[in-house]
């Protein structure tokens, strides 16, 4: 059975309600899944998993507090054979910097030799009912297509 870690961070609870149907769509399929909050999570925690998801929403531009040291002390950690995909909230006032955290995260774990399985899923603000279908699916993608790579 492939094993998931599925880490992720909310402030005001719009990233949390997707993480909540990513992970039903996860659990849709046959695989192990653990959930943690970043600020309960080290990058290491990574080495454990066949794959992993990270939800976070962005704030002023950057990646948010609670992800922070993660996500500088990711440099350490080699991500080669990892699958992963990332996910999170945002808000398109602000323009170029909308998700801009998904897009770092992104960056930085495709340089870690991870490979990213499917396009940044990034909501604006609350979740309507067709983009909570969008995150189950988005699980439920996930797991099928790191069966089709193994
Ligand atoms: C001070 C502040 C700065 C923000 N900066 C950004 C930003 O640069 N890009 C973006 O997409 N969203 C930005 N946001 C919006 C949040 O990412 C958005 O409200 C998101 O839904 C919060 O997710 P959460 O409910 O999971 O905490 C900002 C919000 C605040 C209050």
């Amino acid at each position: 059975m492939k094993k998931i870690i599925l880490i992720y961070t909310s402030m005001t609870g719009n990233t949390e309600m997707l993480a909540g149907e990513v992970i039903k769509g996860l659990e849709q399929m046959n695989v192990e899944l653990t959930v943690k909050e970043a600020f309960d999570s080290l990058p290491t925690d990574l080495l454990d998993y066949d794959g992993f998801i990270i939800g976070t929403y962005t704030w002023e531009g950057e990646v948010p507090n609670e992800f922070m040291d993660f996500f500088e002390e990711l440099d350490h950690v080699d991500l080669s054979g990892k699958k992963a995909a990332v996910f999170g909230s945002g808000d398109s006032y602000y323009g170029s910097t909308y998700g801009a955290a998904l897009r770092f995260f992104t960056e930085k774990i495709t340089l870690l030799g991870a490979e990213v399985l499917l396009p940044n899923l990034v909501i604006d603000l609350y979740p309507e009912d067709a983009e909570l279908e969008q995150c189950l699916e988005f699980g439920r993608t996930f797991a099928e297509l790191m069966f089709d790579n193994s």
